[in-house]
């Protein structure tokens, strides 16, 4: 685990096994994680340790290194559980995946390139991946804590965003997108399930399994979400990190309408109007939000409106005095 000296780190509370941490070997109890799971909803009373200093650089974990809490989630490879570090009383997400699935999905490449690429990110709106270790049949990653869950569950609880929230949001995902691209990372899975919110309700992009180091010549690999597809994967063209432009575009106006633009009932119909941009803004999105959708949801992807010009757009503008200073915002200094 790389020294964890990120701002982001959250430390347990005092007091001797609190929150109901348990021993690690429980964590691939299936009794016990029912019972946990169906357990109080809260998240630990976590208190969070602003600039802590780097702590046990180097060091080499296994499952004994952790108190295991709550299950947090279940994804299609594993499951996620709130752990703490008994050496240190951290709290981080500890994701555990079986091997002989991994192998059995033929997921392994895509699964290396997810923790080459995570594991050298460093920005605050991207999930940090601390590190990983294995045992005989399970591989574990230790993964920075979202205290406030999934993007996606509070989006449809909500329905839709204000454009005081969205526009945080989208700032602060345009912000990590810009931090990938200088990396010449493209993302290209950007949607509300692959997004968390973090202990102060910031953003922390995550999911990197279909993320890409930019190659010299352009890729045609299909992949992604169709309704987050954009037109050049659609056509089955060659791509590049606009994609994840038009992606931003389609999540603005999924977290200001409640769902995505170019939705159908068929696969065919939702790739017709991708191509054909067929956008339809309701009237209620207001008219600077709906003028940032149409420059990011742009056919050509030449023409999409540029990163890191979206802190200056007047939807941004117009909304940031009025964002909470406490979530993290990507505010501007000038
Ligand atoms: N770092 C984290 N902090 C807090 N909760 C998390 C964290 N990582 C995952 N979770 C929770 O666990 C669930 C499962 O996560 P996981 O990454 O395994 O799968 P996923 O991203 O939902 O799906 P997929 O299997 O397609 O990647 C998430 O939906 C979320 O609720």
């Amino acid at each position: 685990m790389p020294p964890p000296s990120s701002p982001n780190l959250h430390k347990a509370g005092a007091g001797p096994a609190p929150h109901g941490y348990v021993s690690s070997h429980d964590v691939v109890n299936a009794q016990t994680d029912a019972h946990r799971s169906s357990g109080s909803n809260s998240s630990p009373p976590i208190t969070a340790l602003h600039n802590q200093s780097e702590v046990q650089a180097h060091r080499q974990y296994s499952l004994d290194s952790f108190e295991i809490g709550r299950k947090l989630g279940k994804g299609k490879f594993g499951k996620v559980y709130c752990a703490r570090d008994k050496a240190t009383g951290y709290v981080c997400a500890l994701k555990v995946m079986e091997k002989k699935e991994l192998i059995h999905f033929k997921v392994e490449k895509q699964f290396r390139r997810e923790i080459e690429i995570q594991s050298n990110l460093r920005h605050p709106n991207i999930l940090r991946l601390y590190g990983h270790f294995h045992d005989s049949s399970r591989v574990f990653l230790i993964l920075e804590y979202a205290g406030q869950g999934e993007m996606f569950k509070v989006l449809r609880k909500k329905g839709r965003f204000n454009d005081i929230l969205a526009s945080q949001y989208i700032c602060q995902i345009a912000s990590a997108l810009s931090y990938l691209h200088k990396k010449h990372i493209i993302h290209r899975d950007l949607k509300p399930e692959n997004l968390l919110i973090g202990l102060d309700g910031e953003v922390k992009l995550s999911d990197f399994g279909w993320s890409v180091h930019t190659p010299s010549s352009r890729r045609t690999t299909m992949c992604g979400t169709l309704d987050y597809l954009p037109p050049e994967m659609v056509e089955a063209k060659d791509h590049d990190y606009k994609v994840d432009l038009w992606a931003l575009g389609v999540l603005t106006y999924e977290f200001l309408v409640g769902n995505p633009p170019f939705e159908e009932p068929a696969h065919k119909a939702t790739y017709k109007r991708i191509s054909k941009v067929d956008l339809k803004i309701p009237p209620f999105v207001s008219v600077e939000a709906a003028d940032l959708i149409r420059r990011l949801l742009q056919h050509q992807p030449e023409r999409r409106y540029p990163l890191d010009q979206i802190p200056d757009h007047p939807w941004i503008v117009k909304n940031r005095p009025l964002w909470p200073s406490s979530s993290g915002g990507q505010r501007r200094s000038s």
